[in-house]
């Protein structure tokens, strides 16, 4: 029975990639210094999995920013756009592909980034052209393999299958459908395997997650192809195909009858699936049992797991069966021993990805060797966390329970509070407004690490961030945005922030997972049920929209996006803990309309995110994360005009989902895809007020006044002009201030230039 890992974190311990990236971009360091943290890692890595016992330990998991980037660069799918940077060394031209590249005259925007299926984790779109060749460049995969090799580790490369690609990537244009380049590219993927073969590699992992989603008949078609035509050239080779996010379903029958050694299934997402899978398993095919969940932070309970490893084993025989994670871990932290400050109680109940991995070998020996004080510890933990005192709170719970209809609902229609709200805001057309924060400068992160730990008081602390909000309000009212922001300056993360403020959280110093890039983030945990303390933002907003006589937005994060960035309970439903959330949420708006807060954001970045991967999933969970918006909307008045913000959305399909949020203002992320996502909204008669992000906030490049005019344009030709807002993308954290201040004033410049536009038309 092989204990198989299907990746690893690759940021480092304590985040040394991120670090080193940073610093190499702002030119501080040089290449060969990135390049060797990067090998310092993946080597630490390689060296920590082999000695807790894994069998099948990954390589190719490593990436200095994306893997399907990678994957890019190793089938030469480079946009045209990017050749003219030939002459530069190739980590350049992949940054470049991947944050835009804006130096020496050039100025060339970053590709499309996407998020990975439904976790936070976000990819660099493959774009695919009509007649796209691919051309094999195998040097990042092959030298990490040797690497491991001279380490003594033969590793298991992992590469997303060819399918998996294609279907990852996005048509740039019409006319054509992107699994037809199968044919160019299969022929590519076979030259990869014979250099990995050449290396001496003995398996290899093909990540096909399509096959856990729905997929059409072609799909299947395409899959049966590439794997037979793998099968026939390296009849040697052992292929582990990986699945994850969710079960086959009705692709157990496509999946089982590939020419494959090894079949992955994701257990966690998916128990019920093996059931059916077992007994249509051919001989002398291995299943790989995803028990040890990628995608939270509890520990394992073997009690339940270890009946499933030996249901398998009876059906299959130990040699048959592996056990492993049900997906890369790279979204979880990487160590648990690096925390020092949550409490030993609840500490007690986690695993992060190193002690996932050393589950992976209890339970193996439990199974194998019969080494039952493994278990016996396992359960004590586990019947420590179910009898915890710290967990349930009755009245949370009852309050959660009783909601009536006029719980969810505004008190009037949206065109009625159009109305009201467009007397009280007297907002010109084309409003201008961000989306919430300004750069978090190494400054402001410096002075909050201080202030966390005790080296200056709470009163020097908010002194410093109600400078730099005041700052930000004074150059925002110079600058003539119609509605301004504070900068959430006093905020690590949009979510981590509210947890902090809310029972029922506790918080990693170190749990830092991957999200795009260098850009990390540190989901809470939710381990309890959750209140609100006290009011969160009330005073910050108070005090923000003291500065000055434009409406002051304030600025909440919802209950989806809190509860699918954070790390959640498993022992009640999610849609709980998001009511929970919800009811906290609202209190604080409440709150903000009493402090005199005209408008108030309620981020749900997430929401597209958390949609299930599987169709038949979806109503339900829309279902509930709609209600919980409204809940946490629809305490206030008709004249308090409520936003929402959502990122990354490809949200066509859940469109009408996203009226019946009825929030009277959405901003959207539509400039990195040219204004493509409005037709959707267009199409639907979208009733409410849109602002489409016109500046690509995630790459620092600065748009131009005329660039953000023809977006405007575009807008208008499928939207009414009276429900158009003008605003970035997404907020500015990330962003540098000089970058920023170009770049708004821009957007600013080409708001007025519409405006005098539909004037004179007027
Ligand atoms: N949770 C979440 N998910 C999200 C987003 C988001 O904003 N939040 N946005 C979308 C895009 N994803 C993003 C993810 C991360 C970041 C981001 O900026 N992350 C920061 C960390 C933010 C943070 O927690 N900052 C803390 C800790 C900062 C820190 O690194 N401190 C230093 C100490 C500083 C010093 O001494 O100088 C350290 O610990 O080493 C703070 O400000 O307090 C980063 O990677 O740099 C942005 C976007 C989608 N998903
Ligand atoms: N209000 C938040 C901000 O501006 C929304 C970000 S969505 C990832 O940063
Ligand atoms: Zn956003």
């Amino acid at each position: 029975m092989l204990k198989n890992n299907l990746g690893f974190p690759r940021i480092g311990s304590h985040r040394q990639l991120k670090k080193a990236c940073e610093s190499y971009w702002s030119g501080k360091t040089s290449l060969s210094e990135l390049i060797e943290v990067g090998k310092k890692i993946r080597i630490e890595n390689w060296k920590l999995q082999r000695e807790l016992g894994i069998d099948l330990i990954p390589s190719n998991d490593f990436s200095f920013y994306d893997h399907v980037l990678d994957h890019s660069l190793m089938f030469g799918v480079i946009p045209q756009r990017f050749e003219v940077l030939k002459h530069l060394p190739e980590a350049d031209q992949y940054f470049a592909m991947a944050r835009g590249y804006q130096q020496n005259g050039f100025d060339l925007k970053a590709m499309e980034m996407t998020k990975w299926f439904d976790t936070n984790y976000h990819y660099i779109v493959p774009e695919f052209t009509r007649f796209q060749t691919f051309k094999l460049n195998a040097d990042k995969i092959i030298s990490e393999f040797r690497e491991a090799k001279n380490e003594g580790i033969i590793t298991k490369s992992v590469i997303i299958g060819p399918v998996s690609y294609l279907l990852l990537g996005k048509e740039k244009e019409e006319g054509f459908d992107k699994l037809s380049l199968l044919d160019r590219l299969l022929p590519v993927y076979c030259d990869l395997i014979a250099r990995l073969v050449n290396e001496g590699a003995e398996w290899i992992q093909f990540d096909e997650p399509f096959l856990a989603l729905d997929i059409n008949y072609q799909t299947k078609d395409a899959l049966r192809v590439v794997y037979q035509t793998i099968r026939k050239e390296f009849p040697a080779l052992k292929i582990l195909l990986a699945t994850y996010f969710d079960g086959l379903q009705d692709n157990i029958l496509a999946a089982v009858n590939l020419p494959i050694c090894a079949l992955h299934l994701d257990l966690v997402r998916c128990p019920e699936q093996l059931e059916e899978v077992l007994p249509k398993i051919p001989e002398d095919f291995t299943l790989s049992l995803g028990l040890i969940d990628g995608r939270n932070i509890w520990k394992t309970d073997y009690q339940k797991v270890i009946p499933i490893v030996e249901k398998a084993i009876k059906t299959l025989g130990t040699h048959r069966v592996m056990l492993a994670p049900s997906c890369s871990l790279i979204h979880t932290p990487c160590n648990l021993e690096n925390e020092t400050k949550i409490s030993a109680e609840i500490k007690d109940w986690l695993a992060f990805a190193q002690q996932k991995l050393i589950e992976i070998t209890e339970i193996y020996e439990v199974v194998v060797n019969q080494k039952i004080e493994c278990l016996t510890k396992n359960q004590a933990s586990i019947q420590r966390r179910q009898t915890s005192t710290l967990i349930h709170k009755p009245h949370v719970k009852t309050r959660v329970a009783e909601v009536k209809s006029s719980d969810l609902n505004r008190k009037s229609s949206f065109l009625e509070r159009q109305i009201v709200q467009k007397d009280i805001l007297n907002l010109p057309l084309f409003p201008t407004t961000t989306i919430g924060s300004f750069p978090q400068t190494d400054e402001i992160r410096a002075i909050r690490a201080k202030f966390k730990k005790g080296e200056i008081s709470v009163v020097q602390y908010n002194e410093f961030i109600k400078l730099h909000t005041q700052k930000v309000v004074v150059w925002q009212e110079e600058l003539g945005f119609d509605v301004l922001v504070h900068g959430e300056f006093e905020r690590n993360d949009m979510v981590e922030y509210f947890g902090e403020l809310l029972s029922g959280f506790v918080f990693s110093e170190n749990g830092w997972v991957q999200s795009y890039g260098s850009r990390c983030v540190k989901p809470p945990i939710i381990f309890g049920d959750i209140e609100r303390k006290t009011a969160m933002t009330v005073e910050w907003s108070k005090y923000a929209q003291s500065l000055t006589q434009k409406p002051m937005k304030g600025m909440l994060t919802g209950p989806i996006t809190i509860l699918q960035w954070s790390f959640v309970r498993d022992d009640q439903p999610r849609s709980s803990t998001m009511m929970q959330i919800a009811w906290a949420i609202r209190d604080e708006v409440v709150d903000l309309e009493k402090a005199g807060i005209k408008i108030i954001q309620i981020d749900e970045a997430a929401l597209r995110e958390g949609l299930p991967l599987r169709q038949t999933k979806r109503a339900a969970y829309l279902k509930n994360a709609i209600d919980a918006f409204r809940i946490s909307a629809s305490g206030v008045q008709d004249e308090t005009q409520i936003h929402t913000h959502m990122c990354y959305s490809e949200f066509n399909d859940i469109i009408e989902n996203i009226a019946e949020m009825d929030a009277d203002v959405i901003t959207i992320e539509t400039s990195r895809s040219q204004m493509e996502l409005l037709e959707a909204f267009a199409k639907f008669n979208y009733p409410n007020e849109i602002g489409p992000g016109v500046y690509d906030i995630h790459s620092p490049r600065v748009p131009s006044v005329e660039e953000m005019e023809v977006l405007l344009l575009k807008a208008m030709e499928v939207l009414p002009a009276q429900n158009l807002w003008v605003n970035p993308d997404c907020g500015l954290k990330t962003r540098k201030w000089p970058e920023t201040q170009q770049a708004l004033r821009n957007m600013i410049e080409a708001a007025h230039r519409v405006r005098e536009r539909v004037t004179e038309f007027a």
